[in-house]
């Protein structure tokens, strides 16, 4: 091993809104400088969290459940592990402590070599791990704290020892942004309150802190039947209600570090605490409601699957990452009418639109003989897959199957999204076209990852298409649990005025004449997005 002396390090972070909760003492450049041959790749910002938790030997919770969830959303994991459980879908059978002194050598591994974002805490088990933590939190701080205060696991067995209770509450609630106890935790943190009511734990969400964290969450997955799995945030001042389908499953083990690392992942890469809070909750119910009849283990609460990827068939593996809704930002789809005119291939269409900045790319190819489709598709999965940008095909999932898109956008008379899901299987992305909140909600309903809501404008790119003009789009959007994007007669003069409206969930515009039946689709495209990146800057 090398005791070569640690350098230090000064990582500049990329612009993110997590500027709007972490604390000066944290966003405080720490005074490393490091010397390194990559200089200018190791600058990219690699969203990067460091989970120190235990191990569960069963893989369900703990450091594998962190780094799983990391994966899952995209962001890079380390790990200091303080414990290693002897542990399976029945209960814990053993607790084995990492000595003291080889966590501290640990953290100081990661910690004075990696550029690590955000810091995720789960099983701190003694009193002298939390002190070691503290202190070199202190010595290299970083954006953000998420603490999950694991005392307990959910078969009952104690998973930190009871001294460690006012250390958490004095010294490392006072540093954290964030902290996650079920409703057992709170209670013991609280001594012994009992907890039965939404209301209960909103008290003790309040009362947990003052002890210190910016904001606090209080998970009601343990709470007794209700047909939502209710946890409450708060932030000093507001208590939200965040509301999700409560799974029926017994693999839940693990939804605790899952949620605390999801919310690492998520601030991260740059979102504002409530948004993390969300997303990492949608994710949690995802893998839930995929991984419902998964059978891993025979004692009475397995794990589930983060990544997605067990039920899936061969043809799915290696092909597609989890749908990033960031994607809709500049949604576009083609029209070989529209390439004809202007003597354009469709790939050229493609690869022009991609050089100007489209994020997403639909094939809808009309009057395309099936044998031609799938030849241009083929082209355009190379095309799409060398810049990173996704590819769907409009209606046909046979082509999309061929050509291994990365999914299909289907309209309300194709066949339904639960049946393409069906036949594609979970890691595709699937769009819907919807008018109504109904539309929507079945969207939802079917396990498609978007809706495209529209005729916002009057369009002659589809024929008898009714307008919903900014009233209707908003009321779709508002009922929607899914990222909308905006479609119909949109261009570069009226997109701005779309993404100005500052709906949430409206993620982007699709566009087709706007840009196809145009003589340089690379210019007109390079112009919407300058117009799109313009009006979201302005909301
Ligand atoms: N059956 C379920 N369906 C949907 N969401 C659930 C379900 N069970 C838990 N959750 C959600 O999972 C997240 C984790 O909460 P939970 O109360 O289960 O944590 P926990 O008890 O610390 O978990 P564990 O200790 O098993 O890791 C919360 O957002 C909660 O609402
Ligand atoms: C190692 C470990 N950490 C956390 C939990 C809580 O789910 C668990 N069961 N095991
Ligand atoms: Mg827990």
């Amino acid at each position: 091993m090398s005791s070569a002396p640690l350098q230090p390090i000064l990582r500049p972070h990329p612009p993110s809104s997590i500027s709007s909760f972490s604390s000066p003492r944290r966003t405080q450049p720490s005074p490393r400088a490091r010397p390194c041959r990559l200089a200018a790749a190791r600058e990219m910002p690699w969203p990067h969290v460091l989970t120190v938790a235990g191990s569960d030997s069963g893989g369900g919770a703990g450091i594998q459940a962190d780094v799983k969830a990391c994966a899952a959303l995209g962001a890079y994991c380390s790990s200091v592990i303080t414990a290693v459980t002897a542990q399976n879908t029945a209960g814990v059978q053993g607790v084995h402590l990492v000595p003291e002194g080889f966590i501290r050598k640990q953290l100081n591994s990661v910690l004075s070599d990696m550029s690590v974002d955000v810091v995720k805490t789960g099983m701190l088990p003694s009193v002298g791990i939390v002190q070691i933590l503290c202190e070199s939190l202190r010595k290299f701080p970083v954006k953000a704290l998420v603490v999950d205060p694991v005392m307990v696991s959910t078969s009952g067995d104690s998973l930190s020892d009871p001294s460690t209770l006012t250390n958490y509450r004095d010294e490392l609630f006072a540093m954290a942004d964030i902290v996650t106890p079920n409703v057992k935790e709170a209670s013991k943190l609280l001594g012994g309150v009992s907890l039965h009511t939404v209301s209960d734990m909103r008290d003790a969400a309040a009362s947990i802190y003052k002890f210190g964290p910016r904001y606090v969450l209080v998970k009601g997955g343990d709470m007794p039947d209700s047909s939502e799995a209710i946890d409450v945030f708060y932030d000093g001042k507001e208590f939200i209600e965040l509301r999700g389908h409560r799974i029926k499953t017994c693999n839940t083990h693990g939804t605790g570090c899952t949620l605390a690392s999801s919310i690492a992942a998520e601030l991260a890469k740059g979102s504002t605490m409530l948004h993390a809070v969300r997303v990492a909750k949608n994710f949690v119910e995802s893998a839930l409601d995929h991984s419902k009849d998964l059978t891993i283990g025979n004692g009475p609460q397995g794990p589930f699957d983060h990544l997605f990827r067990l039920k899936c068939p061969p043809y799915n593996i290696g092909s597609q990452q989890r749908f990033n809704q960031d994607s809709l930002f500049l949604y576009v789809v083609t029209d070989s009418r529209m390439n004809k005119r202007w003597g354009h291939s469709i790939e050229d269409a493609v690869k022009d639109a991609i050089e100007g900045g489209a994020t997403i790319v639909q094939l809808r190819e009309k009057d395309a003989e099936s044998r031609e489709f799938l030849k241009a598709a083929k082209a355009c999965v190379e095309i799409c897959k060398s810049s990173g940008v996704p590819l769907l095909i409009n209606d046909r999932v046979d082509i999309a199957l061929a050509c291994n898109a990365d999914g299909v956008h289907v309209g309300q008379s194709d066949i339904s999204a639960r049946e393409v899901r069906e036949l594609l299987g979970p890691g595709k992305i699937i769009g819907v076209s919807c008018k109504t909140p109904a539309q929507a909600e079945q969207a939802w309903n079917d396990g498609a990852d978007y809706i495209g809501c529209g005729g916002v404008f009057p369009t002659m790119t589809k024929a008898n298409n009714p307008t919903l003009g900014f009233e209707g789009l908003k009321t779709v959007c508002l009922a929607s649990k899914l990222p909308v994007v905006a479609i119909g007669g949109i261009n570069t003069t009226n997109a701005g005025s779309v993404m100005e409206l500052g709906i949430p969930n409206l993620k982007g515009v699709a566009v087709v004449s706007a840009l196809f039946d145009r003589e340089c689709v690379m210019t007109e495209t390079r112009n919407l997005r300058s117009i799109l990146t313009s009006a979201l800057c302005s909301v």
